[in-house]
């Protein structure tokens, strides 16, 4: 495994719920990324991001970690969940939820 696919391995194993996207949460720099950062925040769960545009093996190395072209990627408990369209799917089917509700995953403080 190289050095970049053991670092994302060691994120996306290491947090619960992880968004890799351009930007932060705050400042998402591509209407993808900013749409990701709605969805969850409107299934008011907590996660991290990873800024791929910090960091051009991430930004590379994600996409190949998934086998999925582009960023925003959504992973919870490991498992990779799909980008921005997928997610506000499933969001709208109410799946999104359903699934932190099946994984457990922690709410968002406040
Ligand atoms: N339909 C995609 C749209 C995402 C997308 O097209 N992302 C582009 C522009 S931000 C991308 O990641 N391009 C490759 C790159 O910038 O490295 C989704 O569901 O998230």
């Amino acid at each position: 495994m190289s050095d970049t696919n053991q670092r994302i391995a060691d994120i996306v194993g290491g947090k619960d719920v992880v968004l890799f996207m351009k930007g932060t949460p705050l400042f998402p720099q591509c209407g993808f990324s900013s749409r990701a950062v709605a969805i969850l925040d409107h299934c008011g769960v907590a996660y991290d991001s990873v800024d791929v545009l910090q960091d051009m093996e991430v930004r590379q190395g994600i996409k190949a970690y998934s086998d999925w072209p582009t960023i925003p990627q959504l992973y919870v408990k490991g498992e990779f969940v799909g980008g921005s369209d997928i997610m506000m799917e499933m969001f709208e089917a109410g799946e999104l939820q359903q699934m932190m509700d099946a994984k457990a995953v922690a709410k968002a403080e406040g």
